[in-house]
């Protein structure tokens, strides 16, 4: 399920917005969660009490587990869009710890942790005349001076094959270059570290390989959720690491291969005990 639960004090987005200086673009995050858990207001536990770090030299990390297992809650943790309930977040932002608590710390981690966020630019891009419109609007309401504007949306577009599309408005994009526009927002502030919940949901397999090849040609690290495991084993995208959810822990912490297999095997259990239901 995707989490809609928004029980921060407000999204990442929103914390740009409160951001009157222009930030410098960060070099390095490295996330500390320390028994960071998560309950939701109906008391669903989304994510158990949990000690993960992500290294930003770690390459790219996927979480993989079946429906409900808490990966959603996990990676809106990881991505700083909700505070967890239990536990802490750290952000280590080249070199200096921030803390989502603290106001001041916010739009920096924003900034430094690009959230893929496709609900958000479906509701929110409405309004513009085109997506190169949309994209001006974003940076020019988060102080990116006009300058740097017309440059970093060029690069921006091309970096996500949308330079073709560039003055189409939303409703006209189709689902793949909506999940395309999605990261090229989260990468307006030159983020360090790309946060995606199911890159390529809904997609066919030419549009999630064309996704999927963007996302991970960008040059950041990127810590994502998928139930794609053909994905997580292509080599072209160097997916590291791999961590498996179920019942809202992590039960594997491993390399493609391995993960692939614990999770094979983890299924074939789930299996055997609902037909012996
Ligand atoms: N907004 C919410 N309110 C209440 N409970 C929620 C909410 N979102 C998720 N949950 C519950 O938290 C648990 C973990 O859900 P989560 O969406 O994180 O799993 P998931 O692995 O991402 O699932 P899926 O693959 O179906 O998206 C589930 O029991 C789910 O029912």
């Amino acid at each position: 399920m995707e989490a809609h639960g928004y029980n921060g004090p407000m999204s990442v987005f929103d914390s740009l917005f409160h951001s009157r200086r222009h930030q410098t673009p960060a070099t390095t995050v490295d996330i500390a969660m320390h028994g960071a858990g998560y309950v939701y207001s109906d008391g669903a536990v989304g994510c158990e009490p949990t000690d993960l770090r992500i290294a930003h030299d770690g390459g790219n990390v996927a979480v993989i587990g079946l429906n409900g297992a808490g990966k959603s809650t996990l990676i809106r943790m990881i991505g700083a869009q909700e505070s967890p309930t239990s536990g802490v977040v750290d952000y280590i932002i080249d070199g200096e710890p921030r803390d989502l608590s603290r106001r001041a710390d916010r739009p920096v981690i924003a900034s430094a942790v690009g959230y893929v966020d496709l609900e958000h630019v479906r509701s929110h891009f409405q309004r513009a005349k085109s997506l190169e419109d949309a994209l001006d609007g974003y940076l020019e309401r988060h102080h990116v001076p006009p300058a740097e504007r017309a440059a970093r949306i060029g690069d921006l577009l091309a970096a996500f094959d949308l330079s073709e599309v560039r003055h189409m408005h939303l409703d006209t994009l189709d689902g793949e270059r909506l999940h395309l526009l999605a990261m090229a927002v989260a990468c307006c502030h030159l983020p360090a570290m790309l946060v995606a919940d199911e890159p390529t949901r809904g997609l066919d397999e030419i549009s999630s390989a064309h996704v999927a090849q963007r996302l991970f040609r960008y040059g950041k690290p990127v810590v994502f959720t998928t139930h794609d495991v053909e994905l997580i084993a292509d080599e072209r995208y160097e997916i590291r690491r791999v961590l498996v959810m179920d019942e809202a822990h992590i039960v594997f912490d491993g390399d493609p291969k391995h993960a692939t297999d614990f999770y094979t095997q983890l299924i074939r259990s789930k299996y055997q005990s609902m037909s012996s239901r």
